[in-house]
């Protein structure tokens, strides 16, 4: 296969954050592994590691970033200039009790949401990825899995289009290559895809039978800096159809972070219903001219989907209220550091 920069995902987009000079200097390369202690990044015909420390000053990366080199330096262990702004981002909270956005997948152009058509199909936890690809700013396909297993493929399916009108969703027995021709279009040449899902629906078979031939693949090196071969997953996969397809450790369990504008995209209906009650504070319980109750009791709105409005919005509330809080705290914390600061340059003037 002939690789250029378009077969890495490069875009216009991309292409007009450069200077002019940039554009004859520098090199563009996508990131397509985050080690602990190296990054490895891709070019058409090279790929390289490079030291974590020496883009220190570009944290938190994401795998898909594409990061500028100095054309003439680009090896193992050169310095980035500096990572092009995103096309899209899946982020998620960071581990530990500080509520803290983690880069995990960026500039994607498709989420593949799988699921398959069994007690895994859960239209709620299916809503919520609607969301973080909103938020993502990535176009969501619904991918229904393990339809060879199913007598009634068509209900699942058809619960699935309530979610989102013109939601594009594809059935098919994951291990058969022929029946994914329906994903082809999110496929090809210069697109990038990354999968969600909980355990076991499929999404490594997906991923086997859409690249079955992974011919760029192999141009990869898995080897760190100093040619040890190391033995990390793959993340970056071609397809067969010539487009990428990221699939990192951290894509498969995922939180939502601050998603109010993923929120009020997929659940544009509900915000509709609420500026119509009566009262602004409305609360939706037992209000006079609540457009809520109205379109519960008339089954306009499913009192499911109401649920998990509820519950998503609360969640991303709690989050907000943390990171401002973090905010907060970390002026303070400024502050108090320039207090001693002044303190000590005071009795310093007073000694001197
Ligand atoms: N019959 C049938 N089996 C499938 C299908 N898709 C996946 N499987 C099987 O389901 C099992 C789990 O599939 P995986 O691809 O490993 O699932 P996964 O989503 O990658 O799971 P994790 O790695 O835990 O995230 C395997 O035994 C697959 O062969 C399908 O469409 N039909
Ligand atoms: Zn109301």
């Amino acid at each position: 296969m002939f690789i250029n920069h378009l077969t890495l995902g490069w875009k216009p987009f991309f292409q007009q954050q450069l200077t002019l000079d940039e554009l004859s200097s520098t090199i563009a390369a996508r990131i397509v592994a985050i080690h602990r202690s190296h990054i490895q990044v891709l070019i058409p015909d090279a790929s390289f590691s490079i030291d974590t420390q020496l883009c220190a000053k570009l944290q938190p990366l994401a795998v898909g970033d594409w990061l500028l080199f100095e054309a003439t330096l680009l090896q193992d262990n050169a310095r980035p200039l500096r990572r092009l702004s995103r096309l899209s981002l899946i982020a998620r909270k960071a581990v530990g009790e500080q509520v803290a956005v983690q880069p995990i997948v960026s500039n994607i152009d498709t989420l593949f949401i799988v699921s398959s058509c069994n007690q895994d199909f859960n239209i709620s936890r299916l809503e919520r990825y609607l969301v973080l690809a909103s938020e993502a700013r990535v176009t969501p396909v619904l991918v229904l899995t393990k339809s060879d297993q199913c007598a009634d493929v068509d209900d699942f399916v058809a619960q699935a289009r309530t979610l989102q009108p013109g939601l594009m969703v594809e059935v098919c027995d994951a291990r058969d290559p022929l029946q994914l021709q329906g994903l082809q279009a999110w496929c090809k040449v210069g697109q990038t895809v990354a999968l969600v899902g909980s355990s076991g629906v499929g999404k490594s078979t997906l991923i086997n039978s859409l690249c079955q031939q992974q011919a760029l693949t192999q141009t990869i090196r898995e080897d760190d800096a100093k040619g040890r071969h190391t033995t990390t997953a793959r993340t970056l996969y071609v397809m067969d159809s010539g487009g990428l397809l990221i699939d990192t450790p951290g894509m498969r369990e995922l939180q939502l972070l601050s998603c109010e504008e993923g929120v009020q995209s997929v659940f544009a209906d509900v915000e509709v219903l609420i500026n119509n009650c009566r009262f602004s504070n409305c609360t939706h319980e037992n209000e006079p001219g609540c457009a809520i109750q109205q379109a519960l009791t008339t089954n306009q709105l499913d009192p499911r989907r109401w649920k998990n409005y509820r519950k998503l919005l609360k969640e991303q509330q709690r989050n907000a209220e943390t990171i401002a809080q973090q905010h907060q705290r970390d002026k303070q914390f400024g502050r108090l550091c320039r207090n001693i600061q002044r303190e000590k340059q005071k009795r310093k003037n007073i000694n001197d």
